[in-house]
């Protein structure tokens, strides 16, 4: 692998990627992150995605009979256990309002950095506008710029980070918010159903205060898509994640090769992270994942992740646990932390939590 410098914390932390491509920086010189050889993997891009698409109502509308509901069941099981993600459509939410969030994303973002600063957090925040927390000497710098936001349990929210233009952001916000967390009710009651457990027992080990954080992406068009990536490749923290975008860009890796994830404004994409690969006894796949940068289109994503209560312990569901399949994982509790220290140093936790 070819060797790469990496500028200081404090001078990584100083910039919003926004702001360098204002200033004509671009990704040269310093910040090179990552070898040629690293991003530049075409031979092993799939265009022409498979990613399974999941029907959601017929997972959840009475209306449907037995065996479609039961086949789709299946479709899901399936998927979370190759992929560990599905494109989902069939989720109630209204396209206005997908078209919404995505708009008022846009508009935060295209505003001048004068206004979009004054949301802007300090290097140990984890709420507010602009890069990670303190990322480790040597990390890369992703090509994107964010807004990181908790939206349940509300008392959580800190109102000073949110957006006060457009005037609509709130509003938005907290309307898809309340629809995301009756997506998150129908997912996890399925995941259950698909393994045949009780349909709660997800949404009993997320808990009461199960958290929800919205994680708005702004990836802008980068000069050199070959060596700079939007988004490093990693796997979420999270019980799961459900990913809105308005352009292509994600992809996930599967048997060593990459899948983009196809443009489908009506979908959402939802992906497990490393905390229901534990629940579910190592059955449901955590991917990896990375965003590509384009040279041409900028592009807008809306992350929602779902994470158990804090402090609450999680671990594998015992009737998911047997002679044919031993426990694989330990019973853990704020496993996002450990995640979280992992993925600073371009590193995967999950081995953290085997037996
Ligand atoms: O931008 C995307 O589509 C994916 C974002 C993502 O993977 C993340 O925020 O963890
Ligand atoms: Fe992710």
């Amino acid at each position: 692998m070819a060797a790469y410098a990496v500028p200081p914390v404090e001078e990584l932390l100083s910039k919003r990627v926004q702001e360098m491509v204002l200033h004509g920086e671009e990704p040269l010189g310093p910040y090179i992150c990552r070898s040629g050889e690293d991003v530049d993997e075409k031979q092993d891009i799939m265009d022409t995605s498979p990613i399974p698409t999941i029907d959601l109502n017929l997972l959840s509308c009475s209306a449907t009979s037995d065996n479609k509901r039961e086949q789709e069941l299946e479709k899901l099981g399936s998927a979370l256990s190759s992929w560990g993600c599905f494109q989902g459509i069939g989720h109630g939410i209204s396209v206005s309002l997908l078209d919404k969030i995505r708009q008022v994303s846009r508009e935060f973002f295209k505003q001048p950095m004068e206004e979009k600063n004054k949301y802007a957090k300090s290097v140990v925040d984890f709420q507010g506008y602009g890069a990670d927390p303190i990322p480790e000497q040597g990390q890369s710098l992703d090509w994107s710029d964010r807004l990181f936001l908790e939206v349940f349990p509300e008392d959580g929210r800190q109102y000073n980070f949110w957006p006060q233009i457009p005037i609509s952001f709130r509003e938005v916000l907290e309307d898809y918010s309340e629809k995301m967390k009756m997506v998150t009710e129908i997912t996890s009651k399925a995941m259950a159903k698909s393994l045949k457990l009780e349909e709660t027992c997800f949404l009993e080990q997320f808990g009461k205060k199960a958290q929800l954080h919205a994680r708005f992406n702004y990836y802008s068009p980068c000069q050199r898509p070959d060596l700079v990536l939007g988004l490093k490749p990693h796997a979420d923290g999270t019980g799961y994640t459900i990913i809105l975008q308005d352009e292509v860009g994600l992809q996930v890796l599967k048997d060593g090769k990459w899948y983009t994830v196809p443009r489908n404004p009506t979908a959402l994409l939802v992906l497990m992270g490393d905390q229901m690969e534990i629940m579910s006894n190592g059955i449901f796949k955590s991917p990896v994942h990375r965003v590509v940068s384009n040279s041409e289109r900028d592009r807008i994503s809306i992350a929602m992740f779902y994470t158990p209560e804090l402090g609450k312990e999680i671990g594998p569901e015992d009737d998911l646990v047997n002679v044919d399949r031993p426990r694989i994982y330990k019973k853990v509790t704020d496993y996002a932390e450990t995640h979280w220290k992992f993925y600073q140093r371009g590193m995967r936790a999950l081995h953290t939590a085997h037996i």
